[in-house]
């Protein structure tokens, strides 16, 4: 019997999947399309899957599949997929972000051609018998501008391919840097200035909550008359009430959409206007494109279940097993140790200094730091911060990182100091693991404190003088909320003190700027890990 057992679903190309058929202890199961429920039957007894967009990896499927190792993303978008479940059931998550780059590049390029010409509704009259030559008059691309929202991977192929069709472009991505951007012959402007001047736009980002609904009502009013909108990353991006609202007034003068807010879907009242165009998720539907991202996929489900170093993991850094072992209760410890900063730090943060002292200094930190990264960007970019892209994403923000390891840890066996710096002001804190890796926060802005990193905290700056812990503890009485520890820490009698609180529920802005006003208390900085 194999000892492993992979579950492809969605259509994934057979073909490239050879590299997973070729392992004798490898068996392949192709999976028909089910239900949630059908899915929750039957995964318990896979190591492993593929899926494209179609299965949603839930929370539900992830708790009823222990023997889960590795989810694997035929494709680039992984929104189908609960990362913080599979995360917290340590499945690791992988997907083939370069194999479908061309094909969804083409559909674009062929969605805006379609748009400019008119070409699906002038097929569907002649298929309908009517040779109707002057229904169809339209525009060319030569010298008209291109907006392109998303300069990554195929937003920049698409504007390659664009500047081919003597197009001007203009891109808006807040996480690219303008060199980038030159070294393609690409103005990079905000969406204010791209929205009024552009005549075509395309989107080519991942759904976050960033990025929902990024053209709305707002966007749409904003831009020229008679602007062609095209959609081919993903469905939610476009506010498709907002487009209807201003294809109907004639401000859209065409739109194509590859992908919609819910899918599968043929219901959307977009799809009775004789100037909206669309296709059924078709963008990575190429020959090319299927067998590129299933055997990359494939190669690298064959990594993880042999314990390898993994290419492109979405959730969990990849590192050797025997490394993992080791650091995997440190990733936890500093990515709450980013979080905590995150809420901490007010201006705009342009340094993460991240010391590394005890038998830390001995280990491989890149991926611990690479954890406080992404807790830290979390709480501001939601779902697009992952263990790929969070280094690339501060540095885009421009956020200086440092990484220092040293010996000492003073009491401790090892201890993760975090300093950040903003416009603003810095603030440090550093986190260790007691006994049976129990993390805790043990300094804060210098102050000793001994705070458990979970749930609702507080942090609180206040004088050393009698009547602030009665009173700030009596606020909580009088909203009801329950104190669940305070530690107080400070330096000398009667100086600056720090009070770390943990509530057991969010603390409502009202109590807050009461906790605020009393005397003494210096500031108030609600954190939720
Ligand atoms: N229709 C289809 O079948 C296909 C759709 N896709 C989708 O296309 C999208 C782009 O894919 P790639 O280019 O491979 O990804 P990528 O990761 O290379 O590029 C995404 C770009 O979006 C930018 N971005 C993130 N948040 C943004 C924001 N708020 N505003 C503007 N830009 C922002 C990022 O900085 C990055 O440069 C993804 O959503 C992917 O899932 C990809 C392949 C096929
Ligand atoms: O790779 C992506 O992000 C895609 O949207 C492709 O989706 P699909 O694999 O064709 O369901």
């Amino acid at each position: 019997m194999a000892k492993f057992k992979v579950l492809a679903m969605d259509n994934v190309s057979e073909k490239g999947l050879e590299p997973l058929r070729k392992e004798p202890d490898i068996e392949v199961v192709i999976g028909k399309k089910m239900t949630e429920d059908e899915l929750v039957e039957i995964i318990g007894d896979y190591d492993a899957m593929i899926v494209r967009s179609a299965t949603k990896v839930t929370p539900r499927v992830l708790e009823n599949a222990p023997k889960l190792k590795v989810v694997g993303r035929a494709g680039v978008g992984v929104d189908n997929i609960d990362l913080n479940a599979a995360t917290q059931h340590g499945v690791l998550v992988v997907n083939a972000p370069d194999g479908n780059t061309i094909a969804a590049t083409e559909h674009t390029i062929a969605m805006m051609l379609a748009l400019a010409r008119n070409i699906p509704q002038a097929v569907a009259k002649m298929k309908n018998g009517v040779w109707d030559k002057k229904a169809f008059l339209g525009v060319e691309l030569r010298g008209k501008v291109l907006g392109v929202i998303g300069l990554g991977r195929i937003g920049s192929a698409v504007a390659r391919r664009a500047q081919a069709l003597e197009m001007d472009i203009v891109a808006y991505d807040p996480y690219i840097t303008s060199e980038k951007a030159e070294s393609l012959g690409i103005k990079l402007v905000t969406m204010d200035e791209l929205l009024p001047v552009a005549d075509f736009i395309t989107m080519h980002m991942p759904k976050t909550k960033e990025t929902y609904h990024m053209l709305d009502e707002q966007a749409f009013a904003k831009m020229k008359d008679g602007v062609r909108v095209i959609n081919c990353a993903r469905g939610g991006i476009v506010d498709e009430e907002a487009l209807y609202k201003y294809m109907q007034s004639g401000k859209v003068a065409g739109a194509a959409l590859d992908v919609f807010e819910k899918e599968p879907n043929t219901e959307s009242p977009l799809l009775a206007l004789d100037n909206f165009i669309a296709t059924p998720h078709l963008g990575a539907s190429t020959a090319e494109a299927q067998l590129n991202v299933a055997i990359d996929v494939a190669e690298e489900i064959v990594e993880a279940l042999q314990g390898k170093v993994v290419r492109n993991t979405v959730n969990i850094p990849s590192v050797k097993p025997e490394v993992m072992v080791k650091i995997k209760p440190y990733l936890k410890l500093a990515e709450k140790l980013g979080k905590f900063q995150a809420q901490l730090v007010e201006g705009r943060a342009t340094k993460l200094e991240v010391t590394y002292n005890g038998d830390l200094a001995g280990e491989e930190v890149k991926p611990i730091t690479t954890a406080l990264i992404k807790g830290f960007l979390d709480p501001i970019l939601q779902e697009t911060v992952n263990f790929i892209n969070a280094p690339l994403l501060a540095k885009n923000r421009g956020i200086n990182v440092i990484q220092t390891v040293n010996g000492r840890a003073g009491g401790y066996a090892s201890l993760i100091t975090v300093k950040v710096v903003s416009d603003k002001g810095e603030h440090t804190l550093s986190g260790t693991l007691f006994q049976d890796n129990d993390p805790r926060i043990v300094m804060v802005d210098g102050y000793r404190v001994d705070a458990i990193p979970e749930g609702y905290m507080l942090y609180v700056p206040h004088i050393d003088k009698p009547m602030i812990i009665g009173p700030v503890g009596m606020m909580f009485g009088k909203y009801n909320i329950n104190i669940a520890s305070m530690q107080v820490g400070r330096k000398e009698v009667g100086g600056k003190a720090v009070m770390m609180l943990s509530v057991d529920a969010p603390v409502p802005e009202d109590t807050m700027k009461e906790i605020a006003g009393i005397d003494g208390v210096l500031d108030v900085k609600f954190v939720s890990l």
